[in-house]
């Protein structure tokens, strides 16, 4: 029985990748530098202090595929110990360092156009699109319409909102429309119902843009709103075949937990699982464990990582998601059975001591383990995709268009 559990811990970058310096990122490291701030008492919170405790992510080989990319091994982390999986870091070749990209890539669909962008910091969208939107979803007008964090500009808005019912539009670095939208007062179908008309103008419209996406908050005043697990991506297709399509074609199972399946529009999911926070995804990837047959991907994205602390720019937070995320890794990887598989990495990096509130081009981890796996260093390989067409012949696939497989 083959089975591939990918573990995507999105915006774990391991260092500044060679193209860094294009994106204003040379220096970013996001384990690098949580675990410099752990080691050096600076990612202290209410439930964790001190250097970061990683023992079953070092034994994969994370901090060594770390050391590697940059040059350092991370600050407290036990050098000492030999990985038992195969592991490496991986710089990426698509144009942009968003989600989309670093998800196509590792499924072999890198992003090799450049997306469209939303530059300027205020009155960031086209008048003629908002005019659009206002005119079909027949809305009293709009708020926001700049460059913003997605938490800040609840508490800058969201009351105003919440009073006037005006949606608010806002964007980022990323090629993103965003939705914010309270969940009772505006509520939540009537929100994805804008978010598809906002896709379907911006599609049509030729505007290139990657994702809308739907942000549901809840609460009654600034200070005290909170985004809700209804998020909801609607994103554009990946441009080639992917990973995801050649094991549906052939008859297998892909088994999407929590974002993956919003991430590649549906395309070469053949089950979809909706988990919001660490424990839940975990729970849930856990269940396949007994429910995956032969044949299948099952393919978790922790958004937390990224969404929750990255962005947020949440040191500590982050600290204490990873050693979260380490303390139930045995939960997995003790119950493998000989066919199974384990591959963890990330779609970019995010790291949380850096300037603004953006993702940072970095390189991420590539961790293969399992029975069929030689443990080692696999060094740095050129492109996210070695990982998809790895693979891809494990499964026996047809190859895909990029990647180098290295099994
Ligand atoms: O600040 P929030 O809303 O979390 O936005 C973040 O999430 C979006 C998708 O990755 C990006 O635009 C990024 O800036
Ligand atoms: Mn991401
Ligand atoms: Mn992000």
């Amino acid at each position: 029985m083959r089975r591939s559990f990918i573990l995507m811990m999105d915006s774990l970058g391991i260092g500044a990748a060679a193209d860094a310096e294009r994106f204003g990122d040379a220096g970013a490291n996001t384990l690098g530098h949580i675990a410099e701030a752990c080691a050096a008492g600076r990612a202290n919170n209410e439930r964790r202090h001190g250097p970061l405790r990683l023992p079953n992510l070092t034994k994969l080989g994370l901090a060594h595929a770390c050391g590697e990319a940059c040059g350092r091994f991370p600050a407290g982390l036990d050098a000492s110990l030999v990985p038992v999986a195969a592991y490496g870091h991986a710089q990426e070749i698509s144009s942009g360092k968003d989600t989309p990209s670093g998800h196509w890539e590792l499924a072999g669909s890198p992003v090799l156009f450049d997306w469209g962008y939303f530059r300027e910091p205020v009155n960031s969208f086209p008048a003629e699109l908002l005019d659009t939107l206002v005119q079909k979803a027949k809305l009293p007008g709009y708020l926001g319409n700049c460059h913003a964090s997605g938490t800040s500009v609840l508490d800058e808005l969201g009351a105003e909102h919440m009073r006037s019912g005006k949606p608010i539009f806002y964007t980022s670095a990323d090629s993103v429309f965003q939705i914010a939208c309270h969940e009772e007062t505006f509520g939540l179908e009537r929100l994805y119902g804008l978010c598809q008309l906002a896709r379907d103008e911006l599609t049509a419209g030729g505007y290139n843009i990657g994702r809308v996406i739907a942000r549901p908050f809840i609460g009654s005043q600034p200070g005290s709103f909170q985004r809700t697990g209804n998020r909801h991506d609607y994103a554009v297709e990946p441009p080639m075949p992917t990973l995801l399509d050649k094991m549906k074609d052939a008859g297998g199972e892909v088994i999407a937990i929590g974002k993956i399946s919003d991430i590649y529009a549906g395309r070469g999911v053949t089950q979809s699982i909706k988990a919001t926070g660490l424990a839940e995804l975990w729970d849930a990837t856990l269940a396949q464990l007994s429910r995956a047959g032969d044949q299948s991907i099952v393919f978790t994205n922790f958004v937390d990582f990224d969404s929750a602390y990255g962005h947020r720019r949440d040191v500590a937070g982050y600290a204490e998601a990873l050693e979260y995320f380490d303390r139930r890794l045995p939960e997995l990887l003790e119950r493998l059975g000989p066919g199974d598989l384990v591959v963890l990495t990330a779609d970019h990096g995010c790291d949380p001591t850096w300037s603004g509130t953006d993702h940072t081009r970095e390189y991420v981890p590539v961790i293969f383990y399992g029975k069929p796996v030689h443990a080692g260093s696999l060094g740095r390989r050129e492109t996210f995709a070695d990982l998809g067409q790895s693979l891809a012949t494990y499964h026996g696939l047809p190859a895909l268009e990029y990647g180098h497989s290295f099994l």
